[in-house]
């Protein structure tokens, strides 16, 4: 008989439950929290909208799968063509957009255009019509105050369920109400986020929050791709296949420094929604000032830090509301709440002046103390990781510890059953073990020998054949079924113990689930404030000031925030506009001599300020913007299928339609698309259009290389001039004259006043002087005239090449340079010497309008007229006629 000592090799094992379990498939790996969290952050998010408009008014909910949160916007007028709603939609991209089968015919219309917007990527919305009774307002109220949510506690009976629910939801606002209550009907019916749970589980619903869209900035999307606010990029990891993109260089990209996936979020937010409103954005500029001074760098630091512990928490409350916590989970929530714990004891230290550091000093209540201690006292994390499953620690039930002693005494006690079993078999058998497997139990285990080929050479005497896994063959035997007897549910039954536990924990965090969602919110904010702070003190930004009388900007020596990091030395400039600035920019220059790049700075300098942010420039007053719009070449014509001079048009025809006196558009380039004299007169034409408006033109920078525009006097000419001595004249004491007036010729005697021309660094000026009768100066905020003047970047000719300073000046530019351009890019000298030829061949044009200048080009008038009508920029071209000062002597013959 073998015995255990005589037979070296034949050490029978007896392994605890882990290496019992070990003999089958390996459980997947226990995950690392960090890596469990970076996963989850790439699951898509769905959204889900429900709309509702009636009578000017729209009403609009949605649910948001990565937050499990509805947010909501009280009644709010929106246009009859929708602006506010495409708003919404450009800005929150649903998966789905539900409304009322019975609607009126604007929304058919807009919902027909949504669902035929082909080009759309990834997808358009599918648009989802529900019956009217789904969407009644009783119906939705009751919805509403029935619903299941996991942050109103227990304990609150019917009565204070509805009080507390009325304190978050406008009840009073009707459309919201029913298109909340349509929201979780559809909700419902889809089963959003459950899908694949049994019909008793509910959606998790973890919050309702309201959403507006008020004193926003209204910025298109071509406008934040030519700024370079978002870029996304393919990801070059194919490990990231699934989210596919990355941020590029822009803006968000260099501005974007947050710890926590949520202040990325959140971040990512203000810029889809700079706002107008003054006291939200100082609130922002107070904590970034405060984070630059010296002496606060060290706490800066010290918070950045305990940001990054921030995690995914509604993620974890959407998992715990599910009953599908993972072990990781309770480790992320714990650290978080330790974090937001730290975050408030600094915040208390930190000047209670500013409001955010006294929210967080005050909201971080102790019920995050409560978590902590809960999840502390009972989370064995150790033992769960190594489990892979939930855990407590000792002591906290007398009958678990017990069962679990019981349990570690089993790895001794089954080597002496295996021992006795290893005496009655084969000699030959070398070693056996006994092992268990939940829900199979104790089973004999010994190696395959060689002779046992056949199923039928597994049969062993007094034993019962199992299974055969990973060359070892599984008995059960006399001994093993004792066992089962005796201990057999022992593992199950402290499984289900901890598993109840487990349950009685997540309630209690469900409970106060309230406390974690603000720690989100604050804790999202202090991260962006400080990413942004980071930045600033970095590359040396400066903290721009809002002035809401002011119409316009004014930038004192700035900076383009991407170019200043490419550029070996970045030449700042100024900008002005508005005031006795002027309303229109119109700059010249040669070729690469930085046009389009101060186009650019304008917007981005703006853009960041009405962020929140600090801004590149020495000195930085903002005035009351309402839109940025943009026509400024992009790669994307491609994708949408558009010619370039369609993309082109469309975008100056959305700044004419619905630029105002508190716009800023920036145009670059318009009319290069198509024959050069239709492109130049639609230039004029626009330009003349909004000069035409007066005090309610916007604030426009116009670059451009059509030098003919200024050389063939196509912008308004001598009266403007002669009212600017009027508006001189009346500032020397003179009756300022009325808008009615304006177009008027000054008299002869006027004109002898054009020597305090000087005094504006512009050639031409549009009167629009205060109305004293007509109440249309009330219209106007600043009482001076509408400047319109003439850019240019200064270069100057050093032999044969031309030497750029980027700096922007008065005046206009005197010639394209396009052939010193043309060899910097490598063309061949035979090529531009012909060019050059051909333009020294050219004459130069005389002062006034020559009448050999086409028809296009005088009709000027019935273009601006014409485009008042969004659809005439794409008139037929029916008014081109060569033009002799635009074409060489070749042309001409
Ligand atoms: N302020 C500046 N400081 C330093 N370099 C600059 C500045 N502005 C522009 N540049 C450089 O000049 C290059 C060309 O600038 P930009 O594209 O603005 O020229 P442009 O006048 O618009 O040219 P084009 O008329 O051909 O479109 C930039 O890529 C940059 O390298």
């Amino acid at each position: 008989m073998a015995s255990v000592g005589a037979t070296p090799g034949r050490t029978p094992q007896g392994p605890g439950p882990r290496e019992a379990s070990a003999s089958f498939p390996s459980p997947a790996p226990v995950p690392d929290p960090r890596e469990a969290e970076e996963e989850e952050e790439e699951e898509p998010a769905e959204i889900h909208l429900c709309v509702l408009w009636n009578s000017g008014y729209l009403g609009i909910a949605y649910y948001d799968t990565s937050d499990s949160t509805i947010y909501f916007m009280p009644d709010a007028p929106d246009h009859e063509s929708l602006k506010l709603l495409q708003r919404v939609l450009d800005e929150i991209d649903p998966q789905s957009v539900v409304t009322s089968a019975k609607q009126d015919e604007n929304m058919t219309r807009f919902l027909g255009k949504l669902a035929s917007q082909e080009h759309r990527e990834p997808k358009r919305p599918e648009i989802i019509l529900l019956p009217s009774v789904d969407f009644g307002l009783e119906i939705s109220k009751q919805r509403l105050l029935s619903g299941n949510y996991s942050f109103i506690p227990d304990s609150m009976t019917a009565t204070e369920k509805i009080l507390f629910l009325s304190s978050i939801i406008p009840f009073d606002c009707l459309l919201t109400v029913r298109a909340l209550g349509g929201l979780l009907k559809f909700m419902g019916r889809r089963r959003i986020g459950v899908e694949l749970e049994d019909y008793n589980v509910s959606i998790p619903i973890l919050g309702f929050k309201k959403f507006a869209l008020t004193h926003l900035v209204s910025i298109d999307q071509d406008t934040y791709s030519v700024l370079q606010i978002f870029k996304s990029e393919p990801h070059p990891s194919v490990y990231k296949v699934a989210s596919g993109l990355k941020e590029g260089l822009s803006l968000f990209g260099i501005l974007n420094r947050c710890r926590c996936k949520w202040g990325e979020k959140l971040l990512r937010l203000w810029f889809t929604r700079p706002t107008q409103d003054l006291e939200e954005l100082n609130s922002r500029l107070d904590v970034i000032q405060f984070f630059l001074l010296p002496q606060n760098l060290d706490m800066a630091q010290m918070l950045h830090r305990l940001l990054g512990h921030i995690k995914n928490v509604p993620l974890i409350l959407k998992r715990m509301k599910l009953s599908h916590t993972k072990v990781s989970d309770w480790q992320v929530l714990y650290k978080t709440v330790y974090s937001a714990l730290g975050l408030r004891d600094a915040c208390r230290s930190l000047p209670q002046s500013i409001q955010l550091f006294r929210d967080i000093a005050q909201e971080f209540s102790d019920d995050l103390h409560h978590i902590a201690s809960l999840i502390g006292k009972v989370v064995d994390f150790e033992g769960s990781l190594a489990e892979n499953r939930f855990t407590v620690l000792p002591s906290i039930d007398p009958e678990i510890d017990a069962k679990k002693r019981r349990l570690t005494g089993l790895p001794s006690f089954l080597t002496e059953v295996a021992r006795k079993e290893l005496e009655n078999l084969d000699p030959r058998i070398p070693s056996c073990s006994v092992i268990y497997i939940p829900l199979i139990g104790f089973l004999l285990c010994i190696p395959r020998l060689p002779s046992m080929v056949d199923t039928s050479d597994f049969e062993i005497e007094g034993l019962d054949f199992m299974f055969l896994s990973e060359e070892k063959l599984h008995y059960r035997s006399a001994r093993t079924k004792e066992l089962d007897a005796l201990l057999g549910d022992l593992h199950c039954d402290i499984r289900d113990q901890e598993t109840l536990l487990m349950y009685q924990l997540q309630c209690q965090v469900l409970a106060r689930a309230a406390v974690l969602t603000r720690v989100l919110d604050l804790a999202s904010r202090l991260d962006v404030l400080l990413a942004l702070a980071s930045a600033a003190r970095d590359y040396g930004y400066s903290r721009p000031r809002y002035s809401p009388r002011l119409l316009g900007v004014r930038i004192q020596n700035g900076r383009h925030p991407l170019m200043e990091l490419c550029a070996r030395t970045f030449v700042p400039n100024s900008a002005e506009c508005g005031g006795y600035k002027g309303r229109v920019k119109v700059i010249t220059g040669p070729n690469s001599s930085g046009k389009s790049i101060y186009l650019k700075q304008v917007g981005l300098i703006t853009f960041m300020a009405l962020v929140g942010s600090f801004v590149p420039a020495e000195e930085a007053e903002i005035g009351a913007v309402d839109a940025i719009f943009t026509r400024i070449h992009s790669c994307e014509s491609i994708s949408l299928g558009l010619s370039t001079f369609m993309i082109d048009l469309n975008q100056v025809a959305k700044a004419v339609n619905n630029a105002t006196e508190r716009s800023l558009v920036l145009i670059d380039e318009f009319g290069k698309g198509t024959n050069t004299v239709d492109g130049l007169a639609l230039l004029a034409a626009v330009i003349r259009h909004w000069l035409a408006l007066g005090p309610t033109c916007p604030h426009i920078f116009v670059a451009t290389n059509f030098l003919s525009l200024i050389q063939l006097q196509l912008l308004p000419q001598g009266p403007l001039v002669q009212y600017l001595v009027r508006n001189q004249s009346s500032s020397l004491g003179a009756p300022r004259p009325s808008i009615s007036q304006s177009w008027e010729l000054a008299s002869p005697s006027e004109q002898g006043l054009l020597e305090h021309r000087d005094h504006v660094p512009s050639c031409f000026s549009l009167s629009t002087a205060t109305d004293q009768g007509t109440g249309a100066g009330s219209r106007m905020t600043d009482n001076i005239p509408l400047l319109f003047s003439f850019k240019t970047m200064e270069t100057c000719e050093d032999g044969n090449d031309l030497v750029f300073f980027y700096q922007v000046c008065e005046g206009v530019a005197n010639a394209s340079h396009a052939s010193h351009t043309a060899a910097q890019a490598g063309l061949p000298e035979k090529l531009i010497a012909r060019g050059k030829e051909v333009r020294s061949k050219q004459q130069p044009p005389p002062s006034g309008l020559p009448s050999t200048v086409p028809a296009s080009l005088r009709d000027l008038d019935f273009w601006a007229h014409g485009i008042s009508d969004p659809y005439s920029l794409l008139l037929p071209n029916t008014h081109s006629h060569p033009c002799p000062f635009l074409l060489g002597p070749r042309s001409q013959t």
